[in-house]
């Protein structure tokens, strides 16, 4: 698989879940993951959808699955989505206490392994972790419901984990989650970011796919720095 440098990852979060396949559907073609938030009402206080869900769309679409597992006791259960096909599995590094194990369980079973951060979780306890991680996902809003205005204070994160990236010359995509949209996403990526989840953006347009289109050239007209 070619690696994109730019990832745009709508959020099913925002989609109707009764119309989820189509949904999904909607976006295949010019997104580049799927973001599938799990939420488990005790890690954070909302619930939405597991692996029965996951299993089941993971045959409606060819597009890889980033999972956000919002959960606790991630080890028991984030296995399960790299056994169901996910292509990244991002767990929270409030709600485990080996991140490094569980990456090394998730590589193992054939997923990329990421690592989130909430909002009131300082960055700079874990940038000596991500050696062993893929993926590092930046909350930019508390952690739980979509829909929440985008915190740019959060940024300094994403540009702490940019310069310990560099610094490294490690291969890990910073990802930002949360009230990403056509007015936030030029900032997240002059930050530092390189993957993109926004749900509201996408499946609150008329067009999903353009709004992903979109939020693709701000993102890398911002990274370009045009
Ligand atoms: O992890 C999440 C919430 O905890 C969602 O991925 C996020 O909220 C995306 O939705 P929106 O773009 O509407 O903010
Ligand atoms: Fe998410």
């Amino acid at each position: 698989m070619t690696v994109p440098p730019t990832i745009v990852a709508p959020s099913i979060l925002a989609a109707d879940f009764a119309r989820l396949a189509d949904e999904v559907r909607a976006v295949e073609g010019a997104a580049d993951w799927l973001h599938v938030d799990v939420m488990d009402n005790h890690f954070v206080p909302n619930l939405t959808i597991g692996l029965p869900v996951v299993q089941s769309l993971r045959a409606a679409t060819q597009l890889p699955f980033d999972v956000h597992l919002m959960i606790e006791d991630p080890r028991r259960w984030a296995p399960g989505y790299a056994d169901a096909g996910a292509y990244n599995v991002t767990f929270h590094a409030e709600a485990c206490d080996d991140p490094v194990a569980l990456a090394k369980d998730l590589r193992s079973a054939g997923a990329k392994a990421g690592l989130a951060i909430d909002r009131d979780t300082p960055i700079e306890p874990y940038l000596e972790l991500l050696p062993s991680f893929d993926t590092l996902l930046i909350m930019t809003i508390k952690a739980g419901f979509g829909g929440q205005r985008f915190i740019p204070q959060l940024l300094e994160k994403v540009r702490a984990a940019r310069r310990h990236v560099a610094a490294g010359h490690l291969e890990l995509r910073i990802e930002v989650d949360g009230g990403i949209a056509a007015d936030t996403i030029e900032q997240a990526a002059a930050a530092g970011a390189d993957a993109f989840v926004a749900g509201t953006a996408v499946y609150g347009a008329d067009d999903p796919a353009e709004a992903v289109r979109r939020l693709r050239a701000l993102a890398e007209r911002a990274i370009s720095g045009a």
